[in-house]
């Protein structure tokens, strides 16, 4: 990595905050919204996630519900790609496909409209945060289903202790600007 490029990884860092045991106990919840709301570091996260994926022909940015939407549909804008939502149970209102899923709080279920890849879409997966790797398992379960190809997972944090990656096909690459 650049000297630049990890510096501004630093200050990144220095604007996500820990909440301890949200949203139940013995969780430390990353909280994004400090590096959302300073005007340099929310332009400065799409740069950073653009990077790895800039010289890629990507169709599809698929951002996970909800805090995949905000960095998601800016990388696919980057990239002149479309977006697709991955998104929780009964949101979606046209014909859809799901999974279930385990969250480090929990278990889920995440869904996609049918329509929303077509056959040999190269598509990347986007969320703010991996943590147990359940959600982004489940996002590619759901578009290989539907026929398109994953190229790459990206995220802004990565709870490493958890080892969400050994979920993740192993010959896809995953991107994550800090990994803790
Ligand atoms: O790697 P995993 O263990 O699957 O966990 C990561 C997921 O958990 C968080 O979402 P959350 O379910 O809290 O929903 P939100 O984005 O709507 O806040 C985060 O934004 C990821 O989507
Ligand atoms: N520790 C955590 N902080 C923020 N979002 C999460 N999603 C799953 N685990 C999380």
């Amino acid at each position: 990595m650049t000297k630049s490029r990890s510096k501004d990884i630093e200050v990144l860092r220095g604007h996500i905050r820990d909440i301890p045991d949200f949203p139940q106990k013995g969780i430390v919840f990353k909280d994004i919204t400090p590096l959302l709301k300073d005007p340099e570091t929310l332009i400065l996260t799409s740069r950073l996630l653009l990077d790895p994926f800039k010289d890629e022909k990507v169709d599809l940015v698929a951002g996970i519900e909800s805090r995949g939407f905000i960095f998601g549909t800016r990388l696919a804008t980057d990239l002149n790609a479309g977006f697709v939502p991955v998104r929780k149970p009964n949101k979606l209102p046209a014909q859809k496909i799901s999974v279930e899923y385990d969250l480090e709080y929990g278990t889920d279920q995440l869904e996609m409209h049918r329509d929303a890849i077509s056959e040999g879409d190269r598509v990347i997966i986007h969320d703010d945060l991996m943590a147990t790797g359940g959600s982004a398992k489940a996002a590619a379960e759901l578009i290989k289903e539907l026929g398109g190809v994953v190229i790459g997972y990206s995220f802004i944090l990565e709870l490493g202790f958890l080892n969400g990656r050994a979920k993740l096909e192993r010959e896809i690459p995953v991107h994550s600007l800090i990994e803790i």
